[in-house]
């Protein structure tokens, strides 16, 4: 379950879960102005053929109305009237199209051997995911659509004229080294590319990094593999050259949430609160900049600095098990096995927030069983670790007593009143938060039903048992 908005802190703000698709890989300092493509074995496989497509006998009289997508894979497209002609989208180009937008850089498309009709259509049917992950026809991001001429020339001229930019700051990818002309004539930084593959994620990715000088590596996307998990906030993947490491993906980030992450970070890095006041918009970027500083930390972050963001970082993995995949969470919540067993892993999460605090001065304010994962020796749990570190602040241990720090918190928790300087003994810390963690899982009981409200709340009354640890 998810704890649900509420107010607290210092003056109170607003909870809205923990910070999940693509990162933004921010605005480059490369002078690229435009990407040029020649679409034909570069954009996609195949050959949009004027000669041989719309020539079968059932052909209709444009040309580009014999084109049609495949239904069921909507990166081919093929010929109604001879279904032997086809050309597929290639696997990267809608990844790189999307990377070209984010990076506010000019689209542009050139082709010599298929007319500006054909090549229209298929730029129609073919899609990229926009920065809200939304699939939109390729052609809607293209700047400068210069197919259906071979003047290569003259049409690389109106291009350095529209983008404000020298040859160099051009570049282009084709399949035909004719192409090369262009880079002795006017300075365009061509790539060629070989048929087979077409433009892969790595030839772009190197194309840029070569013309950036190499700076542009904080930009890049990291290697993604297995999906762990999801959030409402974002996407969670085990690093794929990094046993020990996942990625965490934003979702929805945008540059003008990261420029102002990146002020907020400025701030909250000096030690001082960021009060985000009214402004709802700063939410969500505050939440991932507290997340980014409390990794760091507790030495879970692995990069990028918290001042190179981009909309995605590398974190430790942490590995456990969540508690509801354990048989004894499925016995009835109010038998004595469950409470138990329940009981025993919250004393656990509670030793966990408590050792962080007293090593790192962090405190994890968010403990919920989704954001914990335990070590069971069988049915005894004995170890829990903590996940999602965006609703913690900062918490001193002065050898007696826990003192709050006074982070302004994004979503808060039902349960809880979180406020700046409060003193809690170890023992009322406990009673705090076990007394927290008890109602809100049975909050999320009688949420899914599965014991009534009024029986709940009965059963709240009195929470001493809980506080025991045997
Ligand atoms: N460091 C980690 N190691 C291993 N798995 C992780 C790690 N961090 C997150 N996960 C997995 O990814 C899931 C989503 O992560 P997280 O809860 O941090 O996302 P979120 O978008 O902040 O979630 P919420 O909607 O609860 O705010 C977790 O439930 C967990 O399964």
């Amino acid at each position: 379950m998810g704890p649900r908005a509420v107010i607290c802190g210092n003056r109170g703000v607003l909870r809205c879960g923990l910070l999940s698709a693509f990162s933004l890989f921010s605005q480059l300092s490369m002078a690229i102005k435009a990407v040029i493509f020649e679409v034909n074995w570069t954009v996609w496989s195949g050959q949009l053929d004027p000669q041989k497509w719309g020539k079968g006998s059932s052909a209709k009289s444009k040309p580009e109305d014999n084109l049609e997508r495949s239904s069921w894979d909507k990166n081919l497209i093929y010929d109604i009237s001879d279904k032997s002609c086809e050309i597929r989208l290639l696997r990267d180009i809608p990844f790189i199209i999307q990377d070209i937008k984010k990076r506010g850089i000019a689209l542009g498309v050139v082709s010599k051997d298929s007319t500006r009709a054909m090549c229209d259509r298929a730029l129609y049917f073919f899609e990229y995911p926009d920065e809200n992950q939304r699939d939109r026809p390729i052609i809607k991001a293209v700047n400068y659509d210069e197919t259906g001429s071979a003047d290569y020339s003259s049409i690389f001229k109106n291009i350095m004229g529209w983008a404000s930019a020298q040859g160099s700051e051009i570049l282009f990818f084709d399949s035909n080294e004719e192409s090369l002309k262009v880079n002795r004539e006017l300075g365009v930084r061509v790539e060629i590319v070989s048929h087979e593959a077409g433009v892969t994620w790595e030839t772009y990715e190197r194309a840029l990094e070569k013309n950036d000088g190499g700076g542009g590596g904080k930009d890049r996307p990291p290697k993604l593999g297995k999906l762990l998990g999801e959030g409402k906030f974002s996407k969670v993947y085990e690093a794929a050259d990094d046993k020990n490491a996942v990625i965490k993906i934003l979702k929805d980030w945008t540059t003008e949430k990261n420029r102002r992450l990146l002020q907020i970070y400025d701030v909250i890095k000096t030690g001082r609160p960021f009060d985000p006041g009214n402004k709802t918009e700063d939410h969500y970027p505050l939440m991932v900049a507290l997340e980014l500083r409390n990794l760091s930390i507790i030495k879970e972050l692995e990069e990028p600095k918290p001042e190179d963001f981009s909309g995605w970082f590398k974190m430790k993995k942490i590995v456990g098990t969540h508690i509801w995949m354990h048989p004894l969470y499925k016995k009835h919540p109010f038998s004595v096995d469950f409470q138990e067993f329940v009981r025993a892993c919250m004393h656990l999460a509670m030793d966990s927030i408590e050792e962080i605090v007293k090593k790192y001065g962090v405190e994890h304010c968010d403990a919920h069983f989704k954001n914990v994962v335990f070590d069971f020796d069988g049915n005894k749990p004995v170890r829990a670790r903590l996940l999602d570190w965006g609703i913690a602040v900062k918490m001193k241990w002065d050898g007696s007593q826990y003192i709050r720090g006074d982070d302004f918190l994004i979503i808060v928790p039902p349960y809880q009143d979180i406020r700046a300087g409060v003193k809690y003994s170890p023992s009322s810390f406990r009673r705090y938060w076990i007394a927290w963690m008890v109602k809100t899982e049975y909050d999320a009981l009688w949420s899914r039903r599965a014991i009534t409200e009024t029986d709940g709340k009965a059963f709240l009354q009195d929470l001493d048992w809980w506080y025991r640890r045997q």
